[in-house]
């Protein structure tokens, strides 16, 4: 699955039309669709349509026409001037005698959900006069808002907040981008020629069809050896901060992601947890002779970091660098020596290790993300809403996880359960992508039992069940939570 920009799609859309697919077809189908979300989750309340006058406003005319054959109630309200599919449409609702007002007279009820019909992929640039204020009186109603394609004005401001989203044939960028406008997504398929969404050129959307090849197999013969060893290297003993917590949270991660063993080499008076770990109390950053097939490095490690990092570089394993270890040096020393690793990054170290400020990083996180993996030469998680995984030319946007996240240790967990995935023998873009999709699952799962107030270790503790989920295909892969 690919992450469209809107001009691609409209570009599929043409093609599609080219081909001699009619587009009326794909209006139908997205109309349709949409009333089914709609009914999905707003059952018969009644709803007030409010439909533009391009094809996004055409689909929302359809919607109203199956909403009504399943009796709903509509109020629709329209701008003029429909030609093509939208006028057929338009034509198709009259024949059924519903009444469609100027979107001028459209005024909001209590007890009504919104239809946002009004702009999809077509809009130019941003709203301004008439469609700007009335974009902010639907904000300002309080109603549930249902759009269609895309929250209308996005990717600008100001643009209509969703309560849910029904995006059409595949993710545009605004859908990961500027989630927080979308609501609850939905992807519906259209019916739009697939060969039209390949498009191996756009960023990919880790989606579980694409993730769930990539799970290590655990075959009747496995042991503790044979699955994949990791070593945590990480925390600082000394004046200042002290992350003591830190290193044991990647360990924890590690475990739940499926390591065989986990090695915790962390300063002299670490805690001995988790208990099923194998412990190497030492007085400074050393790497001692360990049974391991990757590394995660640098958590709570302070002003350790830089040092925890040249030293695990000896073992010349797969490893991941975080935290204290994210430093221009180290990243050109694993570059230089050939060991593949993982960084990762949240908006400011990325930021420190691109010389831009955390602002820019966040504003355009596909563009960093594959700077600093071109930069580096190594495999890069920026880690953010969304997060962002990118090797040389391919980038990865991850769907999954939700603000319940925002909290201390999620990324030590993170950390470790990448490093499980690169022990077991994935490569580095594979065991992130992976990684970050899994840890992201696991936070949804979380966040819908509990809310916010996670800890990071119920964090861990939920991989196994988004790995089981995703292992036995029941994820799905037309709706994002959130
Ligand atoms: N074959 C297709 O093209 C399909 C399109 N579909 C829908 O059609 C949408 C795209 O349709 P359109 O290309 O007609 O575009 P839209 O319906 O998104 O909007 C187009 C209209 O907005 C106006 N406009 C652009 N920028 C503006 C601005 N800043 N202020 C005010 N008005 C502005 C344009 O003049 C045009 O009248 C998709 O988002 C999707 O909802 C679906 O029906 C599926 C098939
Ligand atoms: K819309």
């Amino acid at each position: 699955m690919r992450l469209f920009t809107p001009e691609a799609m409209r570009e599929a859309d043409r093609k599609a039309v080219e081909r001699g697919y009619p587009s009326l077809l794909l209006m139908e189908w997205a109309g349709m669709k949409a009333a089914r979300v709609y009914l999905e989750l707003f059952g018969k309340a009644p709803a007030l349509v409010l439909a533009g006058k391009g094809n996004n406003g055409g689909d929302g005319l359809v919607l109203a026409r199956h909403l009504l054959l399943e009796g709903v109630g509509v109020r629709v309200y329209a701008a003029g001037g429909q030609t093509g599919d939208a006028l057929l449409a338009l034509q198709a609702l009259l024949a059924h005698g519903v009444e469609v007002g100027p979107l001028e007279e459209a005024s909001f009820r209590e007890g009504e959900v919104v239809v946002d019909a009004l702009f999809g992929t077509g809009l130019k640039g941003p709203l301004t006069d008439f469609y700007a204020e009335l974009v902010e009186r639907v904000n300002r109603a309080g109603l549930p808002v249902l759009a269609l394609d895309l929250p209308s004005g996005l990717p600008f401001s100001p643009h209509v907040r969703a309560t849910a989203t029904v995006a059409f044939a595949a993710l545009k960028t605004p859908h990961l981008l500027q989630r927080e406008a979308c609501g609850k997504l939905y992807l519906a398929e259209i019916g739009l020629p697939k060969p039209l969404l390949e498009r191996e050129d756009l960023p990919e959307v880790a989606s579980p069809e694409a993730l769930r090849p990539l799970l290590p197999k655990r075959p009747l013969t496995a042991h503790k050896g044979s699955v994949g060893r990791v070593g945590v290297l990480g925390g600082y003993k000394g004046e200042g901060l002290r992350y003591a917590g830190a290193p044991l949270l990647a360990a924890l991660g590690a475990y739940r992601m499926g390591a065989g063993l986990v090695h915790l080499v962390a300063p002299e008076g670490t805690p001995l947890e988790p208990l099923e770990a194998v412990f190497h109390p030492v007085p400074s950053p050393t790497l001692p002779p360990l049974k391991a097939e990757a590394l995660a490095v640098g958590m709570g490690g302070g002003p350790w970091g830089r040092a925890w990092a040249l030293k695990a570089l000896e073992a010349r394993l797969p490893t991941v660098l975080d935290a204290d270890a994210l430093h221009p040096e180290v990243a050109e020393a694993y570059r230089k020596a050939g060991v593949p690793a993982v960084l990762t990054p949240h908006a400011g170290e990325a930021g420190r290790l691109l010389g831009a400020s955390p602002e820019e990083v966040a504003k355009d996180p596909l563009t960093a993300a594959r700077a600093l993996a071109e930069r580096t030469g190594l495999a890069v998680v920026l880690k953010g809403n969304p997060t962002v995984v990118a090797e040389g030319e391919r980038l990865s946007v991850n769907p999954t996880g939700n603000p319940a996240l925002a909290t201390g240790g999620t990324g030590d967990v993170l950390s470790g359960a990448i490093a499980a995935l690169l022990a077991a023998g994935l490569r580095p873009f594979d065991a992130a992508r992976l990684g970050v999709y899994l840890h992201g699952l696991a936070g949804d799962l979380l966040a819908e039992e509990k809310g916010v107030g996670l800890l990071a270790r119920e964090v861990a503790e939920a991989l196994p069940r988004a790995r089981r989920l995703l292992q036995e295909g029941r994820v799905s892969p037309a709706f994002f939570p959130r």
